[in-house]
């Protein structure tokens, strides 16, 4: 089928040598179609791995022998509806596009990031399968290491399973090409509520990093192993700094070298962030000895002065003829001056310098940038970002004026934004004091510094003053509010922007940091709910234990078994006594069994059920389980226990095993008079009726697998001995049980305590991609710079295509496979590139005479 797709569209190539019209097209028919076969060979090929493997270790022979089936089977399961969620969303994706006002496609949206996600995922694990097959049985061949790298694998796509679920919801919703579901403040707090499923200790314990480039992953897993091991310096007693410093050492050794502890721990730390952690963090780049070293390795400039902007009235020419005068701003702090940086790389008349030897003057420059650093609103400074901006002022060859706005949770909204206009109208009064002529003025920034930057224009266009010519919005914030969109999942396994950091940022900003008890309350609400809606809830399981891996003695009995016939993986046992029994072969193999009678997932629920946000993913299988890091410590003894015998766990799990039958029928049999009377929703019906089937109509396919996860200690599943225990989900107790009534009261109570955030989004300036036309109309061209892999990648998207339908001007360019704050990163040449880009296009920006053209064109 696939094939002749190719066939045809390499007849429409053939056929565009003769019409030139159809080029276009064709080429990108072609090229979706080998973006298709490639994940088509991709599941082809990890099916194929995958059977093998269950085919060879149907046999269960011994422990490691279970838990590679084990995984196998769930990575099986797991196929099935990846491939069905992945085709769905390839198929929408492009509708989400962005059209350059010029016509040009701009193939990029959260959708696709996922899709790319996904697809480094998958060839991660068939990399490992692969090696697996490769290997086994050789002289060098670890068991253990090839099983952590697999299940890790796993359990990652069994996150990405989830993602792909929640995405494919969003799709049928979301009206292209709308990405965000803003608006809809219900729906996005049940979105968000399920995305607390989803394992993100996986993302960030092996797989940490994987989405991206080979050059870029150290540095992001670097900065992801800082932060876990900054948290326990964070929270340590500082009376000793010597002793804590050794000690953070040792962490971040001990989180390189155990890959399971980390992701536990970021995924931990980063899940109820505090804003004064996160703020903590960042500001490392504030300590003088890392400020030192930035002047040190950068580019040298001649004027780097911190300034101070008065706080006194400014009055300005307005553009009708006539003048504004700003007061310093006043909310939360009062009046204070506001701190600016002057960065030149050459001294030019006119300008201040405090430095000890005066280097020779050169005339005003025709340009100025005033630059607004990012930090997520509460963190970072002028100096944190000098590194970049000391490199601009060379290659631009004009003056960049930084400024420290004032930073959240202590100066929330409109604090910032105030400042940001206040001392753009300064700089309109100085410009000669600023070294330049003021004749092209550009407003840059990124991150949060991206939403000031278009934030102060559209005041500048509000008070009426003169506006900035160009704007470079560089992976901009624009939407300040939870609402969920495709790339906004990205935040669950992102390194730099983890959802809890995130969301942190945006209570600060907004001035909405909920109390500790309304926090509490809020997690009481979200456990009651998630049981009720059959999942596990994380914080109640035990901990993920790892395989443990093999001593270099194991792995020399490895290589002996080589010459065993059966394609054995050796688990030495370390005693007799713990030889593991041989288990009689399953009636059927697993994977036989279960092929046409696979757990097959109902389509992605329509949410516009009649207006009620249905539950999500409600009847995902997927194993799911949130391991604390404190737990896994307790487990660390354990987890030297995983390839030991299963003797003495057989009996009382297998008794679970059978609680697990007896329960889910007596569950079923309530279920059947109950459905009704509960209301649930048409997709928690299915639901139910998909575990009901699980329970009794196909027996024997998931007694197999029940069987072989329950039996063992899985590396998938913690050693979870609750019955009822299925796929991840389970059948609520009779005290977890809820009504949908009560269920409605609970989501009700829950938005109530964001009412104050509600009062703070309803300000036409706090998010520009929401502002109202008039606010937005008449901006000067807004050049908006995203990553591919970037949470906030949809957030650029979305303010680019509202600047488009109001036929403001507009341009977007994403730089692929890069993460969130690019700029602040360096060392590789995917980043060096990205930086020549943008630098090019100030270049641009700043040549005086552009304008005019611009000007002409407009009016002719
Ligand atoms: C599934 C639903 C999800 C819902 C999500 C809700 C979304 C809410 C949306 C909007 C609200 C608020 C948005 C806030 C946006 C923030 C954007 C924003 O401003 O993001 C920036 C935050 C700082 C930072 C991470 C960054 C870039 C570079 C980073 C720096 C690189 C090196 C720096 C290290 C500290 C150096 C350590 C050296 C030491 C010697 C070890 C590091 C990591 C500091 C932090 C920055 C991006």
């Amino acid at each position: 089928m696939a094939d002749s797709n190719v066939l045809k569209s390499l007849y429409r190539d053939f056929k565009s040598q003769i019409d030139p019209k159809s080029i276009q097209p064709s080429v990108t028919v072609y090229d979706r179609e080998k973006e298709m076969m490639a994940f088509q060979k991709l599941f082809r090929d990890i099916r194929l791995q995958v059977d093998v493997g269950l085919k060879l270790h149907q046999m269960r022979r011994n422990t490691v022998d279970s838990q590679f089936h084990d995984v196998f089977t769930e990575i099986d399961l797991l196929l099935e509806p990846v491939e069905t969620a992945q085709q769905s969303i390839f198929e929408g994706a492009p509708k989400f596009d962005f059209v350059q006002p010029d016509g040009t496609h701009v193939k990029a949206n959260g959708f696709r990031s996922l899709l790319c996600v996904l697809k480094e995922l998958l060839s991660c694990l068939l990399y490992y399968l692969q090696k697996y097959a490769r290997d086994r049985g050789g002289l060098f061949y670890n068991a253990a290491d090839s099983l952590s790298n697999i299940t890790a694998h796993a359990r990652a796509l069994q996150g990405m399973e989830r993602i792909c679920y929640h995405a494919n919801a969003l799709m049928t919703v979301n009206d292209s090409p709308n990405l965000h579901n803003s608006g809809d403040m219900r729906r996005s707090l049940l979105s968000l509520l399920y995305t607390e499923t989803v394992c993100r200790d996986a993302f960030y314990g092996r797989c940490l990093g994987f989405q991206y480039s080979q050059g870029l992953k150290p540095i992001l897993q670097f900065l992801a192993i800082a932060m876990a091991s900054y948290e326990d310096w964070y929270k340590g007693t500082k009376d000793d700094p010597i002793k804590q410093l050794l000690n953070s050492l040792l962490k971040g050794g001990k989180y390189i070298q155990h890959p399971t502890q980390r992701g536990v721990k970021i995924a931990e730390l980063t899940d109820d962030c505090s804003i004064y952690f996160a703020k903590a963090f960042w500001s490392l780049t504030e300590q003088t000895a890392v400020k030192t070293a930035v002047k040190l390795v950068s580019q040298s400039v001649d004027v780097s002065e911190t300034l101070e902007v008065p706080a006194k009235n400014v009055t300005v020419d307005s553009v009708n003829g006539g003048s504004v005068t700003l007061q310093p701003p006043f909310s939360d702090l009062g009046y204070r001056p506001i701190s600016v940086s002057l960065i030149s790389h050459k001294l030019r008349d006119g300008q201040p310098f405090t430095g000890y030897k005066r280097p020779p003057t050169v005339p005003p420059s025709t340009g100025l940038i005033i630059h607004f650093h990012g930090g997520g609103f509460v963190a970072q400074s002028s100096k944190s970002h000098e590194f970049y901006l000391r490199w601009w002022s060379k290659e631009l060859d004009c003056p960049i004026l930084s400024v420290d706005y004032s930073l959240a949770p202590e100066a929330p909204y409109p604090r910032a934004v105030d400042e940001c206009i206040f001392v753009y109208a300064w700089a309109l009064n100085n410009l000669a004091f600023l070294g330049t002529t003021g004749e092209r003025i550009i407003l840059a920034g990124d991150s949060a510094g991206g939403y000031f930057s278009i934030v102060t224009a559209m005041k500048a266009k509000q008070l009426k003053l003169r506006l900035p010519d160009q704007v470079f919005a560089y992976y901009p914030a624009t939407l300040i509010s939870s609402a969920v969109s495709p790339s906004r999942f990205l935040s669950l396994m992102d390194p730099l922007l983890p959802i809890g950091i995130l969301l942190s940022c945006l209570q600060a900003y907004t001035g909405c940091l909920a109390s500790e008890e309304v926090q509490k309350r809020r997690k009481e609400i979200r456990d009651k709910i998630l049981a009720a809606k059959g999942y596990v809830i994380p914080s109640t399981c035990d901990p993920y234990v790892a395989p443990k891996p093999q001593t270099r003695w194991d792995k020399m009995k490895g290589g002996f078994q080589r010459s065993q016939t059966t394609p054995e993986v050796p688990s030495a046992p370390k005693d007799s006594k713990a030889a593991p029994p041989a288990r009689p072969p399953p009636p059927k193999s697993t994977r036989n069994a279960s092929v046409g009678s696979k757990p097959s997932r109902p389509p992605p629920p329509s949410l516009k059920n009649g207006g009620k946000a249905v539950s999500i993913g409600s009847e995902s299988p997927s194993v799911l389980f949130k391991p604390s890091a404190a737990k896994l410590e307790e487990h660390e003894e354990e987890e030297n226990e995983v390839f030991e015998s299963k003797d003495e766990k057989t009996s009382s799990i297998e008794t679970g095993q059978s609680e697990t039958q007896e329960s889910c029928k007596e569950e079923g049999e309530e279920k059947e008079s109950e459905g009704d009377e509960q209301g649930l929703t048409e997709v928690d019906l299915k639901a139910e009726q998909q575990s009901d089937s699980n329970c009794t109509g196909q027996a024997e396919t998931q007694e197999d697998h029940r069987q072989s996860i329950t039996s063992s200690a899985s590396p998938f599943f913690p050693k979870h001995k609750s019955p009822g225990l299925r796929f991840g989900m389970k059948v609520p107790s009779k005290e977890e049980t809820l009504s949908e009534e009560e269920i409605e009261a609970l989501i009700e109570e829950v938005m109530a305590t964001f009412d104050d955030a509600d009062i703070t989004l309803k300000d036409p300036f706090i998010s520009p991609v929401n502002s109202p036309d008039e606010l937005l109309k008449g901006l000067p061209l807004i050049n908006i710079i995203v990553c591919s892999l970037d949470p906030l990648l949809d957030d650029g998207i979305m303010m680019a295509q509202r600047l488009k339908s109001l036929d403001q001007p507009v341009t977007l360019t994403v730089m692929e496979n890069l993460s969130h704050g690019y700029l602040s990163l360096t060392g590789t040449e995917q980043l060096n590139a990205a930086y020549a880009k943008s630098i090019a296009m100030m270049k641009q920006a700043l040549m005086v005479g552009v304008q005019q053209e611009n000007n002409s064109e407009k009016e002719s």
